[in-house]
């Protein structure tokens, strides 16, 4: 670096402003920055970096910059997002800008169609080129090939993996719906497992390793989606802007006057599991107006619905539904999942209190027995089972047996519960919270491993055949094997 020369120097808020060197110290550098002539300040040598002569021009891949360190590369990004190129190479790497509104035609069906074949870097910069690699690479090299999707919240793996799954699903299906099957799981899955929080309205609150499974002649033929990590605690807390996970919110807004009815439900402030957190609906003026008033919270009644282009609680009720008919589910299996959502619901307003007996342990308040009818009828168990097994617990011993010794579960003394910290400490609100989370993930892993993703599809792949036996014979007779693209959404 020499004097005169334009370099980058930190910037406290933009991370680096473009300056001249005016004098070289020891271990710093006096900078004059461009937009503020004859005003210098000092920089330690090692944070700052040569720049580009014209700063305003960009490039495909960063690896074609004349400088590529953090300052340029951040740069080259900038002035690409500045013109709606949110996408950027780094040889093989993709970096994506989340523009936050719709690109015309980034991802239109004939974008689609460009990529199909086409050699990374012989097209700009997009997520269908790395697909298409992955793609092409997997039936060149005959081996699975992963793409891993990585950054901070908001950044928008989601909406990515989406777009991979669409690009590889449209290019190389089979043309038959298990290509729709795949794309579709995806607002199931968002509607149990995403939820508004403070950085994003639809933030996934659990992790995803996708599997896209194709055959010999390299069409997609089933896909895979294993999850980890669902963010447990937000099914009973939310912060006072976030909300809990919207299926709750999406039920209450969506079901038809007789599913509310039969699922006893209410707007979400009736709810204390969602009513610590934000209980607006997400709704566009259209739809705001189609919710009955009396589904609606008093905040929603002051301050009005929450906005974003994407998200929408009665239409995304809509779309989960038909995605449910989709991926095989019919209208029993439907309903026992709505009733399981709001079971846990009911389990939530269930209050305890102390016996005040000598021995012990607590017992439901009177004005829960209406709550707990509901959840009983709700979850399928008998009321008086369900009294006792929010009230007791069982231990074993470590040397094991089935029947174990049966412990009064006390409702922690002194404690204030109208606090949710305490609430939580109460050891009778601690067995609720442990139950109703169980029958949460349980209902949440039931969804995401039905297999039916993949079995159905090779049920219907082996439909031709007079036997599922006689397929499996066909199957194995073929060496048909399934070679997988990955793509992991951390
Ligand atoms: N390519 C895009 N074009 C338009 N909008 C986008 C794009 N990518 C993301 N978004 C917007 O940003 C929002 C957040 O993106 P996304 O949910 O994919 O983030 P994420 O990285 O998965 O976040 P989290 O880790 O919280 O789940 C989306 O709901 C969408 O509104």
């Amino acid at each position: 670096m020499d004097d005169g020369k334009p370099v980058w120097a930190p910037h406290p808020t933009d991370g680096f402003q473009l300056g001249m060197i005016v004098d070289i110290g020891a271990d710093t550098l006096t900078i004059e920055p461009v937009s503020h002539r004859g005003k210098t300040f000092l920089a330690p040598i090692s944070q700052v970096f040569p720049a580009e002569d014209d700063v305003n021009k960009h490039v495909e891949d960063n690896c074609s910059l004349m400088y590529l360190n953090e300052a340029t590369l951040l740069n080259n990004v900038r002035v690409r997002y500045s013109k709606d190129m949110i996408y950027t190479f780094v040889a093989n790497i993709l970096i994506a800008v989340n523009p936050y509104y719709d690109i015309p035609k980034l991802y239109a069906p004939e974008t689609i169609k460009s990529y199909q074949g086409r050699s990374l870097g012989t097209l700009p910069p997009h997520v269908y080129a790395i697909a298409d690699k992955a793609y092409r690479d997997m039936k060149v090299l005959k081996m699975s090939q992963s793409i891993i999707v990585s950054g901070e919240s908001g950044a928008g793996k989601t909406e990515n993996t989406k777009f991979v799954l669409r690009y590889l699903t449209t290019s190389y299906g089979t043309g038959q719906d298990i290509d729709e099957r795949i794309v579709e799981a995806n607002p199931l899955l968002e509607a149990f497992g995403n939820a508004k929080t403070v950085r994003n309205n639809n933030s996934s609150r659990f992790g995803k390793f996708v599997e896209i499974h194709f055959n010999e002649k390299n069409a997609v033929v089933g896909g895979f989606v294993s999850h980890y990590l669902l963010e447990k605690s937000r099914i009973c807390m939310q912060s006072s802007d976030e909300r809990n996970y919207h299926i709750f919110y999406r039920l209450c807004a969506g079901a038809s006057e007789d599913i509310k009815n039969m699922l006893h439900l209410n707007s979400p402030d009736n709810f204390r599991y969602l009513n610590r957190g934000c209980t607006r609906y997400f709704a566009s003026k259209d739809s705001d107006k189609q919710i009955m008033q009396n589904r609606k919270s008093p905040e929603q009644m002051k301050v009005g619905a929450l906005r974003d282009p994407q998200l929408d609680d009665v239409g995304d009720f809509n779309r989960m539904c038909i995605a449910m008919k989709k991926i095989g589910l019919d209208d029993t299996e439907k309903l026992n999942l709505f009733r399981v959502v709001a079971g846990v619901l009911h389990l939530g307003n269930i209050d305890f209190e102390e016996t005040g007996s000598t021995s012990g342990g607590c017992v439901l308040k009177n004005q829960s027995n209406q709550t707990l009818q509901y959840c009983a009828e709700l979850l399928g168990l008998d009321q008086d089972d369900l009294r006792v097994s929010l009230t007791t617990r069982v231990m074993l011993t470590t040397s094991g047996g089935t029947k174990g010794t049966v412990i009064k579960i006390v409702v922690a003394g002194g404690q204030d519960r109208s606090s949710p910290d305490n609430a939580m400490m109460g050891y009778v609100v601690e067995a609720k919270i442990v139950f109703m989370t169980l029958v949460y993930i349980h209902m949440f892993w039931v969804i995401i491993q039905d297999k039916k993703i993949i079995i159905l599809e090779i049920i219907s792949y082996l439909s031709k055949y007079e036997s599922f036996k006689m397929g499996m014979q066909m199957f194995i007779d073929l060496n048909l094997c399934f070679r997988v693209i990955e793509s992991l959404d951390l």
